[in-house]
């Protein structure tokens, strides 16, 4: 039986140009916003992990920064109040900019995006064009959340793994999945999804 790190495993099985522990736990609080929604609604955000001052530099604030000013201690991904924080600020438009660190340092930013050169599958609009552009154009790695509730990481410009909320946590739902979830790898895209 598999578990979440297990999973986690198998999605970063690649080695990436991120700290491995802070991406696990954007994709975490990813798949916790997926799930959970806010205020009754679905919603969508967009985490960037990395190399953060090249992704400062090709990005604009879509509104007055809600986290500017604040120390960087109190801006961990890891402390509880930030990542309640960020639940209620993932319904602003725009992208988080975390740095390889952990500290969420830039809320709704606006990314620059140049989708002449991606290859991405029909179907995926602006959030996940801008996602997969960052993480070409800089070092960094992306992880959006769809309001269709589907979290996707992106790497080199290129959609890396799928995942499907509920079953990443099965771990605490258990009772209530069937099928296991396994990770299984298709062209190059890992994908979370349930047993054959
Ligand atoms: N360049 C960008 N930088 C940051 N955020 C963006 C950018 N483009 C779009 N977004 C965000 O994505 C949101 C949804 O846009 P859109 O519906 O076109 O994307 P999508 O990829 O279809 O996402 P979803 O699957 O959630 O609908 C926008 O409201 C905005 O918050």
């Amino acid at each position: 039986m598999y578990t979440e790190t297990q999973l986690f495993k198998e999605i970063c099985s690649e080695k990436r140009r991120v700290d491995t522990r802070v991406l696990e736990q954007v994709i975490t609080l990813a798949v916790e916003i997926a799930r959970e929604g806010r205020e009754g609604r679905k919603i969508g955000t967009l985490f960037v992990v990395g190399d953060s001052e090249a992704v400062l530099r090709s990005s604009r604030p879509m509104i007055l920064d809600p986290l500017q000013g604040h120390a960087d201690e109190k801006k961990h991904i890891e402390d509880p109040n930030v990542r309640e924080t960020l639940k209620e600020l993932a319904q602003l438009d725009g992208a988080f900019v975390v740095s390889d660190e952990g500290v969420v340092l830039s809320a709704a930013r606006y990314l620059d995006t140049v989708s002449d050169s991606l290859e991405l599958p029909l179907g995926l609009g602006s959030r996940h064009m801008a996602a997969a552009s960052v993480s070409h154009r800089t070092g960094a790695v992306s992880v959006a959340v769809s309001e269709s509730s589907m979290v996707r990481m992106f790497d080199d410009g290129k959609l890396i793994s799928e995942i499907t909320p509920e079953l990443w946590m099965f771990d605490r739902y258990s009772s209530q999945i069937r099928n296991r979830p396994v990770a299984q790898t298709e062209e190059g895209v890992t994908i979370v999804g349930p047993a054959e």
